[in-house]
């Protein structure tokens, strides 16, 4: 399988699908009063193992808890198995992925039964079975660009030896081979090409029939080998000119079991040991691969070996644990259980393989040439045949004869051309061929109604899961609404605060506003009594005072800057000078002071009311005498 680009690999990374499958009490079970070991959550996929009365301690540790992918009921059907654990790897296998479903359990609980059920009752059909109706009906409902190989092997290890179920000689001993272009392979194992439901499930018939079984305590038909049903899907993509090839493992594990509890001797003992042994080395590798670990021993058995893609290689993996529900299984079950939950954690990397020059390229070239061969002889047998004489010679005779016989030479190779072109065309089948018979479709029918259900189960857990999400997110959006109300409820108070500081603002401004407009009437009432005042002044010294006295006084007069007033030079020479100096009061003072600062505070009309009046009662001019 070369990979026909040169690009990068892509890798599907992941983990290995574990289903538990619980079996109902048998009829030795029921006889006994057995008791149930289990308790199943089968919402949540959990199970919960509850030892037995007389070996519990009273501790937490009496229940064990594990959570798997899914868990079927004993009610479940062979068809839920089928479509719940099989059918998308089967899908898979047609864009050229590798898939493996594995059952793996106790003796007695089931593998055979899920893995192959029993063919001649529809509905007890198991996974292997099931696989082939739904292969056929992918092909047929494939476009017609598709064209299909479908080709089936069948092996078992039985004590460490590789035995071929469909070869010749089932004895003969294979070997287990490893190639970095298609990974792990038996040599010799015995392939054969099918191209209809019931010649694939004769193979399997006749496979089932080679393999070796024994009657035991625990199982009236007990597998004594591990069994591998193979089926390879290659499909040419004629539309991409591509082909994928998937293989599809379907394994049978033997079941592990307890030497007193079966009751096996002679050869089933040695049997026994190397089912165990090759089942412990399985616990072993998936261990190793769980815990990441740089050596995983692989080869220390054949099932291992043989395993090595599913577990942690190329293979997309589903693994199908088994267990009985009675309380006497319960540490069987309890392994089964370790070993199905760790085996969850084992990483898978599929990537789609491409193959050059398949199967299919190489048969649809050998058609044409075998066509080509086919018409150059019907353009000899067609040949005009010469002339019938009347009177024949011998030498006519002799080669009429010849030209009979080689007539029918030709007419044999024709005839063998065209069988060997309908066997090889036999070995392809186109997309779309209706390959089911009635009975077939009607199961298939049972299957995709089924699928339906599946479908609708799905949509109603996702609307679940969805009802779910909005309740959520309800909650959510509520706890996030009240902190809002929260919110807005500060703010709404932070805003009140801050109106209230505007109003509060705009009171004072109003105030300032209207202290302001009084300040400026006082401002304007007192420049009108100091205009008053000073034509009062003015009057009184025009009428009063000569205009030379004036004079006199102006040109004694200066402006004094440090104090802003006019002062008197000479005021010796005044009579102010000689009169007794009124003295003024602190309130006198306080009052010219306030008067500076202050312009809308009346003085007292009896005290002073101005500061020119103020400095008038220090004036050092004379008043004229006349
Ligand atoms: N889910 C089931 N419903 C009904 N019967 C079942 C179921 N599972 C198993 N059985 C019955 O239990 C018996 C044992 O089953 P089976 O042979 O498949 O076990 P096993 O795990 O393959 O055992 P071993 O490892 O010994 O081969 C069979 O008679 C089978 O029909």
């Amino acid at each position: 399988m070369g990979d026909q680009q040169q690009q990068p690999v892509q890798r599907n990374v992941s983990n290995v699908k574990v289903f538990l499958r619980v079996r109902p009490f048998n009829e030795r079970e029921v006889k006994e009063g057995s008791k149930a070991t289990l308790v199943c959550d089968y919402r949540d996929h959990v199970v919960m193992l509850q030892k037995p009365k007389e070996k519990c301690s009273g501790k937490d540790t009496d229940k064990k808890y594990f959570q798997l992918d899914y868990i079927f009921s004993p009610l479940a059907t062979q068809l839920d198995v089928y479509r719940l654990a099989a059918a998308p790897l089967v899908e898979q296998v047609f864009d050229g992925y590798n898939g493996t479903i594995f059952a793996y359990g106790q003796t007695g609980t089931g593998k055979t039964f899920t893995m192959t059920g029993n063919y001649a009752i529809p509905e007890s059909r198991g996974i292997i079975p099931n696989t082939f109706t739904h292969i056929f009906a992918q092909i047929a409902n494939s476009s017609e660009d598709r064209s299909f190989i479908v080709k089936v092997m069948y092996l078992e290890i039985y004590n460490e030896e590789v035995r071929d179920l469909l070869g010749a000689d089932p004895n003969k001993k294979l070997q287990i081979k490893e190639r970095t272009d298609i990974g792990i392979y038996v040599k010799d194992l015995t392939g054969f090409t099918v191209d209809s439901v019931d010649s694939i499930s004769q193979l399997m018939e006749r496979g089932n029939k080679n393999r070796i079984t024994r009657s035991t305590m625990m199982n009236n038909v007990s597998s004594r080998s591990h069994a591998v049903f193979t089926i390879v899907v290659e499909t040419r993509h004629r539309d991409k000119n591509q082909t994928t090839v998937g293989k599809l493992n379907l394994v049978d594990l033997a079941g592990s079991e307890r030497v007193n509890k079966t009751g096996v001797s002679g050869i089933g003992l040695r049997e026994s040991g190397s089912i165990n042994q090759s089942l412990l080395t399985l616990g072993n590798v998936i261990q190793a691969l769980v815990e990441n670990k740089s050596f995983v021993p692989y080869r220390n058995s054949k099932l291992t070996r043989l395993l090595q893609d599913s577990l942690g290689g190329n293979s997309k993996t589903t693994m199908i644990s088994m267990i009985g529900p009675a309380e006497s299984d319960y540490e069987e079950t309890y392994s089964t259980l370790r070993y199905s939950h760790k085996a969850k954690f084992i990483r898978n990397f599929a990537k789609v393989n491409l193959e050059e020059g398949g199967l299919i390229e190489r048969f649809e070239n050998e058609i044409a040439e075998l066509q080509q061969k086919l018409s150059l002889l019907t353009m000899v047998s067609d040949q005009p045949k010469a002339q019938k004489k009347k009177n024949k010679t011998d030498a006519d005779i002799e080669k009429i004869k010849k030209a009979e016989a080689e007539m029918l030479r030709i007419e044999g190779e024709k005839r063998e051309l065209e069988e060997r072109m309908a066997i090889i065309s036999k070995k392809i089948i186109c997309g779309g061929e209706n390959l089911l018979e009635k009975a077939q479709q009607q199961e298939f029918l049972l299957m995709t109604s089924g699928e339906e259900l599946e479908n609708l189960d799905k949509s109603h857990q996702a609307l679940e899961e969805q009802f779910n999400r909005m309740t959520e997110e309800k909650i959510d959006i509520e706890e996030k609404y009240s902190s809002l109300q929260e919110e807005d409820m500060d703010l709404t108070r932070k805003i009140g605060m801050m109106q209230q500081r505007i109003k509060e603002a705009k009171d004072e401004y109003a105030d300032k506003e209207h202290e302001y407009q009084r300040e400026m009437e006082a401002l304007n009432d007192n420049n009108r009594l100091l205009i008053r005042e000073m034509q009062l002044s003015g009057l009184m010294i025009d009428y009063y005072i000569p205009l030379e006295y004036k004079k006199l006084i102006q040109n004694y007069c200066t402006f004094n800057n440090d104090t802003q007033e006019y002062q008197l030079q000479g005021v010796a020479y005044t009579g102010n000078n000689m009169r007794k100096r009124q003295t003024v009061t602190e309130d006198e003072a306080l009052i010219s002071f306030e008067m500076k600062q202050v312009y809308h505070k009346y003085p007292e009309k009896k005290k002073v009311t101005s500061k020119r009046s103020l400095l008038k009662a220090y004036s050092a001019v004379p008043k004229p005498t006349r």
